[in-house]
């Protein structure tokens, strides 16, 4: 379980996150969306202690993240997939973790396996790797100490479709094992179909949250307005393709919103 209460961070006079609150359970997969410069890593990087918060607070398990013994057997984390030392192999970063976590080194193989990760490819330096290559041996480290709960950055960032279609399935099964998932992303489509919640942040504020199934419902109840030199032709362009429009006093028309 992971708690965010009322959590702001400042920069002078610049408020990069503002009073953010929300719960991430076990079980689900919680995605953060959000446009670029929203605050999500803030956010993020508040719940693993990397930022201070200026106010407010987030838990882990009930745990600050700083107070959490050997945090890598609880937490894992991708935040930065680049960010490891670039002379190093990928076998060599997973071995180096699994000593500092006190797992045995057999865990390295079994991840490199899991994320699929060829010999060779771990035998590689960082500075080599593709972005996809990269990610996946972020969620190699992740996934390292076999953590209760998942904070991933834009995992999915740099990985083909088939790396986003393994990485769903694994993100899906992991949280019908009991885990905690809360991942960020700026598009949409990447994280409904892996998400059970939503949180949605805007300008650092979020501005909805809720199950999936709800959000949707609530944003097919809205309407969109659109508008047109010649309203009558657009009203009958509307209705050539199947879509309801109630005209206006002015010159436009209301639609509802309809998912495609
Ligand atoms: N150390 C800092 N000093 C000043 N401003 C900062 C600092 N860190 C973040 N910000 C600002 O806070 C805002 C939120 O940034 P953040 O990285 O959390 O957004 P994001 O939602 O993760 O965006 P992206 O999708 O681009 O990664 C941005 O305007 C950013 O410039």
């Amino acid at each position: 379980m992971i708690e965010v209460q009322g959590l702001t961070r400042t920069y002078g006079d610049y408020t990069a996150i503002d009073d953010v609150s929300f719960t991430c359970k076990p079980g689900r997969v919680t995605g953060f969306l959000g446009p670029n410069g929203a605050g999500k890593t803030t956010t993020m990087r508040i719940m693993i202690g990397l930022t201070t918060a200026t106010r407010g607070e987030a838990t882990i398990g009930g745990y600050h993240y700083h107070d959490i013994v050997n945090p890598g057997r609880h937490v894992g984390v991708l935040l930065d997939a680049s960010a490891q030392h670039a002379g190093r192999t990928g076998q060599e970063i997973l071995r180096i973790g699994a000593r500092t976590m006190d797992l045995p080194s057999s865990r390295v193989d079994e991840m490199l396996a899991q994320v699929s990760l060829s010999e060779s490819e771990a035998k590689r330096k960082l500075r080599n790797y593709s972005l996809g290559m990269k990610q996946r041996l972020g969620i190699a480290h992740a996934l390292l100490g076999d953590p209760e709960v998942l904070i991933l950055d834009e995992p999915a960032n740099g990985l083909d479709p088939a790396g986003i279609r393994w990485m769903r399935d694994l993100l899906r099964d992991y949280a019908r094992r009991g885990g905690t998932v809360l991942l960020s992303s700026h598009l949409l489509h990447e994280v409904e179909l892996v998400a059970d919640e939503l949180i949605l942040i805007g300008h650092g504020k979020i501005v909805a949250q809720g199950d999936k199934e709800s959000l949707s419902a609530a944003d097919a109840k809205q309407s969109t307005l659109v508008t047109a030199h010649d309203n009558v032709q657009l009203a009958a362009a509307l209705a050539a393709e199947g879509l309801e429009s109630t005209p206006r006093a002015r010159a436009c028309a209301s639609l509802p919103a309809r998912r495609t």
